[in-house]
């Protein structure tokens, strides 16, 4: 199986529960939600998105032919040293292109292994930390995990409407876009109401790293 690797960077963690931890980046190319190309995100299933996933064509970006090729690649993006050796598959969904090859790979090089995904498509075994973030209007099919991310507001899938739910910790992430200061107040006064949840910010914005 060959891999299409939009970037490929070094950086913290800037959302949830490992807010603030290090961790590679491996950013896959392509979505199930969303072509990606900005005169088609008015009829995306999922229209906020903040991302560029087109292409191979980032930082450390490329088309890695197996496995192996792109553990190594995540292990030279680390660098030395081996204590808390993490990486983060996000994208576009990770979930389309993840195997439990990639997984043995990665693992083998000493690595916990994070994915952030839509929650359409049923992860393979062996993943470490699951970030579900769940998008209005498509299938929500992975109801556990290690951390459900909301993006707030949606207003097709707020807090109110989710279906039984499993997960170790529950997080509200305002939308980034014009109305993004209302919508931090927004959930900012829900999380006070609602103890529960809790207020994920996108702090690698605030700091400025990618
Ligand atoms: C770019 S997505 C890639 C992973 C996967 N496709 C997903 O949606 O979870 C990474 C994270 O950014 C969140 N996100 C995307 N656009 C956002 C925005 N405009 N404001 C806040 N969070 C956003 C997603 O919900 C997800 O938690
Ligand atoms: N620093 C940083 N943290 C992140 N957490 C989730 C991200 C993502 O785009 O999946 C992301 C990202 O793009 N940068
Ligand atoms: S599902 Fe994730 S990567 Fe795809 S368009 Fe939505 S936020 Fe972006
Ligand atoms: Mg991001």
């Amino acid at each position: 199986m060959s891999y299409a690797v939009k970037e490929l960077f070094k950086t913290l963690q800037g959302e949830g529960a490992q807010a603030g931890r290090a961790a590679v980046f491996c950013r896959f190319a392509g979505c199930n939600l969303w072509s990606g190309r900005e005169e088609d995100r008015h009829k995306a299933i999922c229209q906020f998105c903040d991302t560029d996933f087109i292409g191979t064509d980032g930082d450390g970006g490329d088309k890695f032919r197996d496995a192996k090729e792109l553990a190594s690649a995540i292990a030279r993006t680390w660098g030395g040293g081996t204590t808390g050796r993490y990486v983060v598959f996000t994208g576009g969904e990770p979930l389309l292109q993840i195997d439990e090859a990639l997984i043995a790979a990665v693992h083998d090089h000493g690595f916990e292994i994070a994915i952030e995904t839509n929650g359409t498509i049923e992860p393979p075994e062996g993943i470490d930390w699951i970030c579900v973030s769940p998008k209005a209007g498509a299938p929500f099919n992975l109801r556990s995990g290690s951390e459900l991310k909301l993006v707030y507001p949606q207003s097709a899938l707020l807090p109110s409407d989710l279906p039984d739910l499993n997960f170790e910790h529950y997080f509200l992430q305002p939308m980034d876009g014009p109305a993004q200061l209302e919508n931090i107040a927004a959930v900012t006064a829900f999380c006070l109401e609602n103890p529960r949840w809790r207020l994920s910010l996108q702090t690698h914005k605030m700091i400025g790293i990618p």
